[in-house]
């Protein structure tokens, strides 16, 4: 049985990335709403995403998904985490190397974590997936956010370097779409 799900989602990549990933899963029929959502100021990626998800099933009043992405810097404690899309917006992709260069560590990970809510009021379930990696010197096509300054661990090119499929198997996005994935099967 495939079950209407609606993704709500401003960010144009992200909804391609998750169409690729879920192409072939007959479980899930997903549909887009444009919408981008207020964020709570919090701490993780978890707690934005529950609160965008209640906001979400508020205002479709049906299934839906939606998904919150931090980038992390392990020297930085974490940081800029959820706050990475007002950091990247403000200093960009030298700015963000720059924040590093007083560190010896520049390692760091990408956090994805959907959130799933059945409808308003209803129970919020969150599926989280990390890719480990290193923030690098900008390399690679600019076309979505932070890609071009994130080499994850085990490759020498960057995501923005990678071909699509590529980085649709081994990133946070997928890992935490696998999860998704698994609790409709
Ligand atoms: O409407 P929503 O889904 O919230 O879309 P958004 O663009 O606001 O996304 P987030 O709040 O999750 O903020 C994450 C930031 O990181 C960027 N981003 C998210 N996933 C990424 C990925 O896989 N590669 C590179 N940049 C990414 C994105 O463009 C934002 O600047
Ligand atoms: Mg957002």
């Amino acid at each position: 049985m495939s079950r209407t799900i609606t993704f709500v989602t401003g960010n144009a990549n992200k909804l391609r990335e998750v169409q690729a990933i879920l192409a072939g899963s007959p479980s899930i029929n997903l549909v887009n709403r444009k919408l981008d959502l207020p964020e709570l100021q919090a701490a993780t990626t978890r707690e934005v995403s529950i609160d965008k998800c209640r906001r979400a099933a508020e205002i479709v009043n049906a299934p839906v998904l939606v998904e919150d992405t931090s980038l992390c810097f392990n020297a930085l404690n974490s940081l800029p985490g959820p706050y990475i899309k007002w950091f990247l917006e403000s200093l960009g992709h030298e700015g963000l190397n720059k924040m590093l260069d007083g560190f010896a560590d520049r390692s760091g990970y990408a956090l994805c974590t959907f959130a799933y809510c059945e409808g308003p009021g209803k129970e919020v379930h969150v599926f989280e997936g990390k890719t480990d990696g290193t923030i690098v010197r900008p390399r690679g096509p600019l076309d979505f956010g932070w890609d071009p300054i994130f080499q994850p661990d085990g490759y020498n090119v960057t995501y923005a370097e990678m071909d699509k499929a590529e980085k649709n198997k081994i990133s946070h996005r997928a890992k935490s779409l696998e999860k998704v994935k698994a609790f409709f099967a």
